[in-house]
């Protein structure tokens, strides 16, 4: 089995967060990390487990030029059943009406598609204390003993 790691990040948060799971998911299988920049919605296998580290921005949406990789998706609307994923979100709660709603999209557009998540969404709280890489690996552990 690989293990896809997605980040949508603008500032680096995110990909940081992606960067700091790689070696936990590497118990698992071999690990590819991609930014959703590039699109890759190919990358989503059934055979493989996918992991979804992204910031929300504008008006609870994920990061420019990472909302193309669901609006490719949307149109190709490939059968994701049997597809499992778990998502780690990051936000800002200063945003009280779109406190981490990108994780909540990707939960809903990839179970949309009949893909399965697995363990708890993670949301990050850029106004919290938590460091967000040390959740990251404390978050990656809990989910990889799931899969
Ligand atoms: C201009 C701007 C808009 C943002 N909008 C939201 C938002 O609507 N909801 C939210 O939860 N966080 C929002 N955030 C917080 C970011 O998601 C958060 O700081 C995140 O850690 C940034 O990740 P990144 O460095 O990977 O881009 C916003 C941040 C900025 C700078």
């Amino acid at each position: 089995m690989s293990v896809h790691i997605f980040y949508g990040s603008s500032t680096g948060t995110a990909e940081g967060a992606a960067n700091a799971m790689f070696d936990v998911f590497a118990k698992a299988g071999s690990v590819e990390l991609h930014d959703m920049m590039d699109g890759e919605i190919d990358a989503l296998d059934p055979a493989d487990f996918h992991v979804f580290s992204c910031a929300t921005y504008g008006e609870g949406e994920l990061p420019a030029g990472s909302t193309e990789f669901f609006e490719d998706l949307l149109e190709a609307s490939p059968d994701l059943t049997g597809l499992r994923f778990a998502v780690f979100g990051l936000g800002d709660s200063i945003y009280v009406d779109t406190y981490n709603a990108a994780g909540k999209t990707i939960v809903e557009h990839l179970t949309g598609l009949g893909a399965t998540q697995v363990g708890d969404r993670f949301e990050h709280d850029n106004s919290g204390t938590d460091d967000v890489d040390e959740k990251a690996v404390e978050w990656a552990e809990q989910i990889v003993a799931q899969i």
